[in-house]
């Protein structure tokens, strides 16, 4: 399941972490690219050394949490190895699949994929996030704020960006739930719950399908 989130961070947060990303502390996005992934990246990125790294990834990390469709859709377990991203003109990330393990000595599995888009749409062009599904070609490309969440086995890329400079935050989830269809079941069963709930209260019906919610998430759950 591909989903996006609206307002993942507000407009004073936008602000903020932009201030912080200076140009001139960005080093080459080749670094934290498998060996393959290596071969299509051609962007740059903010070094975790860095002074502003921390508080910014922690921002982006609270920020997705308190998202109310985002625990309820991904079941994160863990969110982890955010990366700050830039593509100034002329750079792109060829056709690629993320690392299954990711986080240096941590190694947190990398279930789901996110991206929070920091560039007004209107600030650039091209640098869409292009998703290939046995399906076709589906691509993003998203207000500033907003981010669009994916399953890490999915093969993607991003355009090359033709004018102005495209700010992304990128990262990974472990999920509670490894299997994207799981989870999908489970989002579908919670929504339905609190449909019920805001229409009845803690009725019969919402009791049963929070009692299968609950037993399925421990019958999937790790
Ligand atoms: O910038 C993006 O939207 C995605 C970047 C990406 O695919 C990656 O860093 O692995
Ligand atoms: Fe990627």
């Amino acid at each position: 399941m591909i989903f996006s989130l609206e307002e993942v961070l507000k407009t004073e947060e936008l602000k903020h972490i932009s201030d912080r990303l200076n140009p001139s502390d960005f080093i080459d996005g080749q670094k934290t690219a498998g060996w393959h992934a290596k071969l299509v990246k051609n962007n740059q990125q903010l070094p975790k050394s860095s002074q502003a790294y921390p508080a910014l990834s922690e921002l982006v990390k609270n920020a997705l949490e308190r998202h109310p469709l985002f625990t309820s859709a991904a079941q994160p377990k863990v969110i982890h190895s955010v990366i700050f991203s830039r593509y100034e003109v002329g750079m792109s990330y060829g056709t690629h699949v993320d690392n299954a393990f990711m986080g240096g000595d941590n190694y947190w599995r990398s279930d789901l994929s996110f991206t929070i888009f920091l560039s007004p749409p209107d600030s650039y062009t091209g640098g869409e996030l292009v998703m290939e599904l046995s399906d076709g070609d589906r691509s993003y490309r998203l207000e500033a704020g907003a981010a669009i969440i994916y399953p890490a086995s999915t093969l993607h890329r991003v355009e090359t960006v033709t004018q102005g400079i495209r700010f992304a935050a990128v990262g990974w989830i472990q999920s509670l739930v490894r299997n994207s269809e799981h989870r999908e079941i489970l989002f579908d069963l919670d929504t339905v719950r609190r449909s019920i709930f805001a229409k009845e209260g803690k009725s019969l019906e919402f009791d049963l399908i929070s009692k299968n919610y609950a037993n399925l998430l421990r019958m999937w759950g790790s």
